[in-house]
């Protein structure tokens, strides 16, 4: 069940009230709804339940949790426990604290009573900025296909995960330059591998579906496959979070297309905006590995034969699962990142050359 429009952006504060509306992702790719937040704990949960996943929206709706936080308690404590909440929700991805810093840093320095509205008003700036870098990562990123849509006559894209619309404010990073193909009349068709055990690939399928983008959903092991027989142009996936020296950490399995990127011969790019980007953290080692609970292996969900939503138990629930949420991919097999300022090579001086006024921050 899909909406015949899509609202412009993923998340959005409703006028006349104080609440933030966001798409509920958990109930996709089989319903589109909505839901209201209203508090921090709300927002938290939000983030925690994958109700809204993606680094850069998981971004922004910690910003939107510190104004709903304040619009209760503008006081110092409040503050910090509205951060300390968020923080907390989900480690891997940088563009939730890289938000958290930002309003803090601002709010701190305010008057208690210009701390509400000064908040909404952050919070709105992080939303617009995120659709406004990604709509440029996807012009970049288009500049980087364009001569390899000539040579085949047309695009094939691989992406993992859903690095889309669904995961940002608006426009998406890894598909954003596959929207900018779209809109400029590349034919291009995208394999999305369906990125067990969460199935973000799906999101990713729905919402190409939803833009009229061809695609095609394989099995996460499929994708070695189609690399070595020649089936794809440039493989592009997002980023939770780069490292200084352009170690990229992603959902799990990124990693392996990358590799199997590199034995055929195929470019894999990184598109990620500045939030992404964690100028103190020295390489790959030092970034946290989300590690989520078992069930999400022993359990699958999807609809029964009557259209009704429930899982099916494919193990025992005594059976060991380890379920690491990311992975990283070193520097050395990223084509280029892609960011709002450009491409750069992944690596330290490609990446404090697109922002030199980051130097300081390197470790
Ligand atoms: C534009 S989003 C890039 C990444 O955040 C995305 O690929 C990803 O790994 C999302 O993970 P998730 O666990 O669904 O929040």
């Amino acid at each position: 069940m899909s909406p015949t429009t899509l609202p412009s952006r993923t998340l959005w504060p409703v006028p006349g009230t104080c609440a933030v509306d966001i798409i509920d992702q958990t109930a996709l790719p089989h319903h589109f709804r909505t839901l209201r937040l209203f508090t921090l704990e709300e927002a938290a949960h939000a983030i925690r339940a994958m109700q809204v996943r993606g680094a850069p929206l998981i971004g922004a709706t910690a910003a939107y949790g510190v104004a709903l936080a304040l619009q209760r308690d503008a006081s110092d404590a409040a503050l910090s426990q509205a951060v300390a909440t968020l923080g907390a929700t989900r480690p891997t991805a940088i563009n939730l604290h890289w938000a958290l810093n930002r309003m803090q840093a601002l709010l701190r320095l305010l008057p208690q009573e210009d701390r509400a509205e000064a908040a909404w008003t952050e919070a709105a700036a992080i939303a617009d900025e995120d659709a406004e870098q990604n709509r440029r990562i996807g012009q970049h990123g288009l500049e980087l296909l364009r001569p390899l849509a000539e040579k085949r006559g047309r695009l094939e894209i691989m992406t993992h995960c859903n690095a889309g619309w669904l995961a940002t404010v608006e426009h998406g990073t890894a598909l954003a330059p596959v929207y900018a193909a779209h809109a400029a009349g590349l034919p291009v068709h995208v394999w999305v591998s369906e990125t067990r055990p969460r199935n973000q690939g799906l999101l990713t399928a729905w919402e190409l579906a939803q833009k009229g983008v061809p695609h095609t959903l394989i099995a996460d092991n499929a994708a070695g496959l189609l690399l070595a027989r020649g089936e794809v142009d440039a493989v592009i996936v997002g980023a939770d979070r780069i490292a200084a020296n352009g170690d990229v950490a992603n959902k799990v399995g990124t990693y392996l297309k990358a590799l199997a990127a590199r034995e055929a011969g195929v470019p894999f790019y990184v598109a990620a905006p500045r939030s992404t980007l964690d100028f103190a953290c020295p390489g790959g080692a030092a970034i946290p590995i989300e590690e989520r609970e078992g069930d999400e292996l022993r359990l699958v969900h999807g609809l029964d034969g009557a259209g009704s939503p429930g899982s099916i138990r494919q193990i025992a629930a005594a059976e060991a699962v380890a379920n690491p949420a990311f992975d990283v991919t070193p520097a050395g097999l990223v084509a280029a990142l892609i960011t709002e300022r450009g491409a750069c090579p992944a690596s330290a001086d490609g990446i404090f050359g697109l922002y030199p006024e980051e130097q300081d921050h390197a470790r």
